[in-house]
């Protein structure tokens, strides 16, 4: 039996499989393809703010930075659904009160401190929590400004409800029910959004500018992706100053899915591995007998670039690789899709994969219908750090409305 400890735990960070179990399943509800296209509309209250400013930047010849503006799209979406409203990246153009970049620190540190030994000590010592306070940078103590900003909008939530605002994550983490059936705290309302912060933000941004990455890094393919989302736009009556595609359309158009599905494959957002202990008494794989002390693992991006599972051009970007025209070739695309680990496998498989789904596909879609877009500089992608994530920056471009 659960004790109320276990609960303040959140589900992303807890090892026990029963406990996991049972953190996961009380917030599964809140991340099903139902109460996502429930929340749509919030969804395109972002993406209707960047394509504002986006406009405006094309009118202006200004030269953008795409891995700082769709950040600032999804992490906006997370405070949508999750933190009870925006978090104003796109309003703003900034990051505000540099909440990314202390996520972007905090993920430095634990990607350098994961191997080593005691690691939590280091994290919860008193001593090194007041040198962080007293010496670190601004940045790295921004972190903790933005917990004392969602626990007061958190409480605020509690005391008046939702009021006239559409059911999001937040009101589903505020509902469910302790250990006893009791209510939740603050706290443990509180790790859920922050969990889908950390989780949730830059992992869908990395997928959106790997798409837009492999558009420009393949021209060729950029018409005919124009060509299916305009005769989309046109066969539903859009009119694209008016209303836009929303995910249940963009999700049938054949050519945007195997874009997407073979640029998130080439270019996964989590690339280091996915750590997991083999089943009670250990596995034999080969002629390696693995004890069940043993950690193992696999990276998603080696995983997704097998030639064995995707074939000698593994390492190519082809998207006809996802289109198939016979029952045969049907097969082939479903045991691929079964192998791709982009969204990792199992119990511990990504919970927030349709929330992901719902922004690649509506951004691409909606971005592909207004603008065209050419490097800064033609020479240069971006660049990109990975330390678990695996993210681009410096993606400057230059933005052309297309009328
Ligand atoms: C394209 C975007 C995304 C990618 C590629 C991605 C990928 C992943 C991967 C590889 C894992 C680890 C799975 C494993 O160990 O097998 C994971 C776990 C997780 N993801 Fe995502 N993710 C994305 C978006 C999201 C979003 C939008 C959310 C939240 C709304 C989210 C929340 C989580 C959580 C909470 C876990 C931990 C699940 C658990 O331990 O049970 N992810 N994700």
């Amino acid at each position: 039996m659960l004790a109320d400890k276990d609960y303040s735990l959140s589900f992303f960070a807890s090892q026990d499989v029963t406990i996991h179990r049972a953190l996961r399943s009380r917030v599964s509800a809140a991340y099903s393809m139902t109460s996502m296209l429930a929340m749509e509309p919030y969804i395109q209250e972002v993406a209707d703010k960047t394509w504002t400013k986006f406009r405006a930047f094309a009118d202006a010849g200004k030269v953008i930075d795409l891995g700082e503006w769709v950040p600032y799209f999804t992490f906006d979406i997370i405070g949508q659904l999750a933190l009870g409203g925006e978090i104003g990246f796109v309003e703003r153009g900034e990051d505000v009160d540099d909440i990314i970049s202390s996520i972007h620190i905090g993920f430095y540190i634990m990607a350098n401190m994961g191997s080593v030994p005691l690691q939590m000590w280091w994290f919860n010592n008193y001593v090194v929590k007041y040198l962080v306070e007293r010496f670190g940078s601004a940045k790295m103590n921004a972190f903790q400004g933005f917990l004392r900003w969602l626990e007061q909008r958190v409480t605020e939530r509690m005391k008046h409800g939702l009021g006239t605002r559409r059911r999001d994550m937040l009101q589903h983490f505020i509902e469910m029910k302790g250990v006893q059936g009791q209510p939740t705290g603050v706290g443990d309302v509180m790790i859920e959004g922050v969990n889908i912060l950390g989780a949730g933000a830059d992992t869908t941004s990395v997928a959106i500018l790997a798409v837009l990455g492999d558009l420009i890094l393949h021209p060729e393919i950029v018409p005919r992706l124009q060509n299916e989302v305009d005769q989309a736009y046109k066969d539903l009556g859009h009119d694209v100053q008016q209303t836009d595609i929303g995910y249940k359309e963009a999700s049938t158009l054949p050519f945007l899915a195997a874009v997407i599905k073979e640029s998130m494959r080439l270019h996964p957002s989590i690339q280091y591995q996915l750590p997991r202990h083999p089943a009670a008494g250990g596995v034999t794989i080969g002629s390696y007998q693995i004890p069940p002390t043993a950690e193992v693992s696999i990276s998603p991006r080696s995983m997704n670039r097998s030639k064995e599972i995707f074939g000698p051009d593994a390492n190519e970007f082809r998207p006809s690789r996802w289109q198939f025209s016979n029952e045969k070739e049907e097969e082939a695309v479903k045991e691929m899709s079964r192998l791709l680990t982009t969204f990792g496998m199992g119990s511990r498989v990504c919970v927030g994969q349709n929330l992901a789904l719902v922004e690649v596909y509506k951004f691409v879609a909606q971005f592909v219908r207004k603008f065209n877009m050419k490097l800064a500089d033609p020479q240069k992608l971006w660049t990109t750090k990975t330390q678990w994530f695996s993210m681009q920056s410096d993606f400057r471009v230059q933005l052309e409305a297309r009328r």
